[in-house]
């Protein structure tokens, strides 16, 4: 039997990714957009629905970066309206570990799970940078060393918070005049590093008993992390060999933590782009690059890397002969994963526009994320299909470039094929996400009321 396809969508984010300027793009902030979205990936009987977080917006050289779309509505707000307008998609929300509080998220985390009955995610992220603490009470305070130790914490106490009602904790006896089982339904009481915490939990059990959990992160604690604690990880790799490596680095960490390879899913983020013929789609490919990468954008992608201004540069001219500046602050803020060797990236970049002859946009076109899948549908499910059979990971968090109706050629010419190669559903099994994904149900880890 082969393996089974993980598909997951996720909404068009704050980068140049996403093309809002196509004259096809809607809204990114009405929820008849998030409902598309939704409903194409639930009628392709997906298994989840994705959103990722950001919680300051980005600027560049002290000014709103704008070249992209700028602000989005809360997470979890929109997850629990599109509970109401779907029936078995999952739905994940990113949320992170650094600024909030357990006892919170738990709480939201939870009902999210009731009001969908049992379909909620969390992505755990950490977000550190001092810049988007600024938008809350403690400011930048944690230490990038102590993130993880929080994240690792912070499940810890929500699992134990989600464990806290007995499952059969609501009796409802109306001869006895008795609503719960137990006295003391929820409680808790944690003391840690990081919180300091004991009450009674206020939601009962919800259906999945923990919502599933994903982690985004890709440093060796974030794998660690992923390995002691997550039933899935969203990770970037996104070629054969770098998905084969980092699946067998993953899935090599569980077994010190007791756990099975298929108790953590990998699961990439990935493009794609389709045509009738493969020409076509490449075709449609180099144009999608092309109004990723504006002239602009180009300037102020290369901007991130030097570190200078370079607003007076032609994006058809060369390269900056000079270095990256890495001793001024950042000129670019609120944007994660920005290049760990910038003299060493603008060198290669220099040596490679040299060689091809290319000017700075096609040069950025070049160098940055290119398109996962392209091709025919046949060839795109092929390929997709290889890329998990090789276990290079275990689905897919699909990112479409265009809002709201970037999955819809997907789902209508994709998804049939991957169903006629028994590699993906045709309905729905299940009812929670957990089995969607083929985990095993959540069992309680803590004894109720332990410290
Ligand atoms: C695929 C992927 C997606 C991520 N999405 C988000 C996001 O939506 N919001 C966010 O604040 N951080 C996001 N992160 C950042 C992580 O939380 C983390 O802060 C960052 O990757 C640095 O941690 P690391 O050193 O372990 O990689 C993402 C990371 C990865 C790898």
């Amino acid at each position: 039997m082969p393996k089974q396809i993980i598909l997951a969508a996720h909404f068009p984010g704050v980068n140049n990714t996403t093309v809002w300027s196509d004259p096809a793009s809607g809204s990114h902030i009405d929820f008849a957009s998030f409902v598309h979205l939704a409903r194409t990936a639930e009628r392709g009987r997906f298994d989840f629905f994705f959103l990722a977080e950001g919680l300051r917006l980005r600027e560049q050289r002290g000014r709103i970066h704008d070249l992209d779309v700028v602000g989005r509505p809360d997470t979890l707000t929109v997850l629990a309206a599109l509970a109401a307008v779907t029936t078995h998609l999952g739905l994940a929300g990113t949320l992170n570990t650094t600024f909030r509080e357990p006892y919170e998220l738990a709480r939201q985390l939870a009902t999210l799970d009731h009001l969908s009955a049992g379909r909620a995610a969390w992505n755990v992220v950490t977000t550190s940078d001092a810049f988007t603490g600024e938008n809350f009470r403690r400011g930048g305070y944690l230490d990038r060393s102590l993130r993880y130790q929080r994240a690792a914490e912070f499940v810890r106490v929500a699992r134990r918070l989600w464990e806290s009602w007995p499952a059969d904790a609501i009796v409802g006896d109306r001869a006895d005049g008795r609503y719960v089982r137990e006295a003391d339904p929820g409680v808790f009481a944690h003391h840690g590093d990081q919180f300091d915490i004991a009450g009674h939990f206020t939601v009962p059990r919800s259906p999945q008993l923990h919502p599933v959990i994903l982690q985004a992160g890709d440093s060796p604690e974030g794998r660690e992390f992923a390995a002691s604690s997550a039933d899935a990880i969203f990770s970037r790799h996104g070629t054969l060999a770098e998905g084969r490596e980092f699946y067998r680095d993953v899935k090599a960490r569980l077994a010190r933590y007791g756990r099975t390879p298929d108790e953590l899913k990998i699961i990439p983020g990935a493009t794609f782009v389709l045509g009738d013929t493969d020409a076509e789609a490449q075709e449609r490919a180099h144009h999608i690059r092309r109004q990723q990468v504006s002239p602009q954008t180009a300037i102020l992608l290369l901007e991130q890397l030097w570190n200078r201004d370079l607003s007076g540069y032609d994006p058809d001219g060369p390269l900056p002969v000079e270095d990256p500046d890495v001793d001024a602050a950042t000129i670019s803020r609120g944007r994660a994963g920005m290049y760990p060797d910038p003299v060493g990236t603008a060198r290669r970049w220099r040596a490679l526009a040299r060689e091809k002859g290319l000017g700075i946009r096609d040069l950025v076109i070049e160098v940055t994320g290119r398109q996962s899948f392209v091709g025919t549908p046949q060839r795109v499910a092929e390929q997709m299909d290889h890329f998990v059979q090789s276990d290079a990971a275990d689905g897919f968090i699909l990112v479409p470039h265009l809002t709201p109706g970037g999955l819809d050629e997907f789902v209508d010419r994709v998804v049939p094929l991957l169903q006629e190669r028994g590699v993906f559903r045709t309905e729905y099994t299940g009812t929670t996400l957990r089995e969607h994904l083929g985990l095993r149900a959540a069992r309680p880890v803590t004894r109720v009321g332990a410290a």
